[in-house]
């Protein structure tokens, strides 16, 4: 399709969704599983994920009684404004202005700068009609920093841009379909005045007068809706992960390469050890991430909950857990899908393969809701003032409790003495936590050696960020070790994901080696018992490793790969895929008088000379 035809048939899908979602009626859950099996982004994202969300968090109860019914009914349809042409990750630096006007009553709201212009935002190029705009809040000549505000774009009746605003798509995205679907856009204002009931108030407030009522809460529940989706992002993570695996197990148990003795049948290359080394650790991840999602989606809802009870005690380990693991699983994804492509040799640089598709539309997730090195970072502030507090009589609690045992851990040696030891859940996760204080208090105490703390951190950032990605593993670990300690229903499923949850833990080992091994965490010895027993490992799963991605439970619709056919019958459907290219459609292709035959000629002119 062309980016035109892509886009207006996103809107088919998305509008014959919603008017799915109505009928049949669905609950918001299976509305959420409608979004993903369209498997399209699409305005719908961002209007439900986003708009809707950040008025629910932000709006008073007069605002949320006004705008959510029209929201809800998609009367009105909604995006999130928030980065601009110059700033996205310092959401701080922003330049849009919404200086308030007592005269009118009205904020008055303006692009000042090119940089200032709102771009990138989904939904807004060409489809909504309002959005929850971010700009720098002016009273009486004071900045008071970004607030929200709720703004209608375009008119009602013929969907034209309102006078004082300037919109627009900011063009074609990485990959041919992919991202492309959606209409990210720029947005300018000149001078747009807005009734002051349109300042999301429910954090601060200004009022007729033109006073600025700061909040009692703290203000970083203005990122309140950035959590939300960061936390949804996790489980997507896994969705993602394991659709990519899913097509690169089939196709590794079907496709065979070498081996061949006296004429027979060559060998299967899941057979590899290489094969394995890369895929199942994949397959592994696919699970950790899913377990992992249904644990942060419980931490989020407790986190709701207290916040509407005005507890804010664990936000800041809600904001480091969601943006941490945000950060650690779309990496983590992204790179395992383009590692599934290459596991599927030269065929899954085939479009029909699927991966080139979900890698494409998948790979930003490491940028949008926070680019990953600085969600990190967030995370990495988090633990330098857990350290810091360490001895202060405050018990680190939640995901850093381990911390509290900083003594024992600091000094403690690992007491693995042969391979099975690694099955052992108490010894894997004193390694990981061994590794991840150490890591963490190295930095703590670089950091001290500077005595401009800001200045220090700037020149520790890498370290840092390794810290934190440490802490992040040490989390995704721990919370698969729990969920096997849970009830888990079906013979033998338990044995699958013991051997897939130690396959998960011991390749991280194996890949941050240095980690382990700068840290004293273990010895050389005991990194090679590690070795040693994810190969047994892989040994074991490898007979049921068809039967782990079938239970994804993704139909080959779904999947949209001939590689990843749950037939198995790759290489016919190859060749129908062939054939159904346009390039087929004649024997001899177009261009062929105007280029091809000159040349030839040509050369055979030459010859004769
Ligand atoms: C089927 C597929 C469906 C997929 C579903 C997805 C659908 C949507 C898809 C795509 C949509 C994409 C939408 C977007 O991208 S929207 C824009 C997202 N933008 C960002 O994420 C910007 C990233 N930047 C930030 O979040 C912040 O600016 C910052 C990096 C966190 C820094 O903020 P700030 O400068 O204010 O903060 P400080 O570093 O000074 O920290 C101050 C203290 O605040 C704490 N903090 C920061 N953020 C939060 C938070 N969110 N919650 C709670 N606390 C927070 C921080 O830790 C500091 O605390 P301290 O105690 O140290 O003072
Ligand atoms: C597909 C897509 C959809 C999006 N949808 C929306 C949307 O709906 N609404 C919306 O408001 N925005 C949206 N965005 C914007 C997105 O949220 C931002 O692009 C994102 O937050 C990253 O910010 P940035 O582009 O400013 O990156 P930058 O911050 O400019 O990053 C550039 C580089 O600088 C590094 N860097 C930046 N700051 C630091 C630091 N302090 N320390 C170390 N390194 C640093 C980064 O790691 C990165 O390598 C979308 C983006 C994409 C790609």
């Amino acid at each position: 399709m062309t980016r035109k035809e892509l886009f207006k048939n996103t809107l088919r899908k998305s509008v014959h969704a919603w008017k799915l979602i109505n009928e049949l009626p669905l609950s918001d859950d299976e509305s959420l599983m409608l979004r993903h099996f369209m498997d399209q982004p699409g305005f719908l994202d961002l209007h439900w994920r986003m708009f809707v969300p950040a008025i629910k968090g932000q709006g008073t109860e007069e605002q949320k009684q006004k705008w959510l019914p029209l929201a809800n009914k998609m009367q009105i349809i909604g995006c999130y404004a928030q980065t601009e042409l110059g700033h996205g990750s310092n959401v701080q630096g922003l330049e849009t202005t919404a200086t308030f006007d007592p005269q009118t009553d009205q904020f008055i709201l303006h692009s000042p700068t090119q940089t200032s212009s709102k771009w990138w935002p989904g939904g807004l190029g060409k489809v909504s009609t309002h959005a929850v705009i971010y700009a720098r809040l002016i009273t009486d000549g004071k900045d008071h920093g970004v607030h929200g505000f709720i703004v209608q774009l375009r008119n009602m009746d013929d969907h034209s841009p309102l006078p004082g605003i300037t919109i627009g798509d900011i063009g074609v995205k990485f990959g041919n379909g992919a991202y492309n679907s959606m209409d990210n856009g720029f947005l300018m204002f000149d001078k747009f005045c807005i009734p002051r009931d349109q300042m999301l108030m429910r954090l601060s407030k200004v009022t007729r007068e033109g006073k600025y009522v700061p909040s009692d809460v703290p203000r970083q529940l203005m990122y309140g809706t950035m959590v939300s989706v960061r936390q949804t992002i996790v489980s997507n993570a896994s969705i993602a992960m394991a659709r990519a695996v899913c097509i690169a197990t089939r196709y590794s148990a079907v496709r065979r390469q070498f081996g061949s003795q006296n004429g027979g049948i060559e060998t299967q290359v899941i057979d590899y050890k290489t094969q394995q080394n890369r895929l199942f650790p994949l397959l592994a991840s696919a699970y950790a991430f899913r377990f992992v999602g249904e644990w942060l989606k419980w931490l989020y809802t407790d986190v709701t909950q207290r916040l509407e009870a005005s507890d804010f005690a664990t936000l800041p380990e809600a904001h480091a857990c969601t943006a941490g693991l945000k950060s650690m699983t779309t990496s983590a994804t992204s790179d395992g899908i383009e590692e599934c492509r290459k596991l599927c040799g030269g065929h899954g640089y085939l479009w029909c393969s699927g991966l080139p598709e979900l890698f494409a539309v998948y790979v930003p997730a490491c940028t949008y809701e926070g680019d990953n090195v600085v969600l990190q970072l967030q995370v990495a502030r988090f633990l330098m003032k857990t350290v810091s507090q360490l001895g202060s009589g405050k018990a680190p609690a939640g995901t850093t409790a381990y911390m509290g045992r900083a003594k024992h851990l600091l000094q403690c040696r690992s007491s693995i003495r042969k391979a099975e030891d690694w099955l052992n859940p108490a010894m894997v996760l004193e390694t990981f936590e061994a590794r991840a204080l150490r890591m963490a208090v190295s930095c703590a105490n670089n950091l001290s050696k500077f005595e401009n703390q800001e200045q220090g951190f700037s020149e520790l950032l890498a370290d840092l960020v390794e810290a934190a990605i440490a802490h992040c593993q040490l989390i995704v670990v721990s919370k698969f070790i729990v969920k096997l300690e849970g009830e888990i229903k079906g013979k033998g499923v338990k044995n699958q994901l013991k051997n897939l949850c130690y396959i998960y833990a011991l390749h991280l080992i194996h890949k941050h080696l240095g980690d382990f091994l700068s840290t004293n965490s273990i010895t050389s010895e005991q990194a090679s018992l590690a070795n040693h027993q994810l190969r047994s490992l892989y040994t074991q799963v490898r007979p049921n490793a068809v039967a782990l991605v079938d239970a994804f439970d993704y139909t080959d619709h779904y999947l949209g790969s001939v590689l990843g056919r749950y037939d198995g019958n790759v290489y016919p459907k190859l060749f129908e895929e062939a054939l159904k290219d346009p390039l087929n459609d004649t024997v001899v292709p177009d261009g062929y008088h105007e280029y091809i035959r000159p040349l030839i000629k040509q050369h055979l002119r030459s010859a004769r000379l």
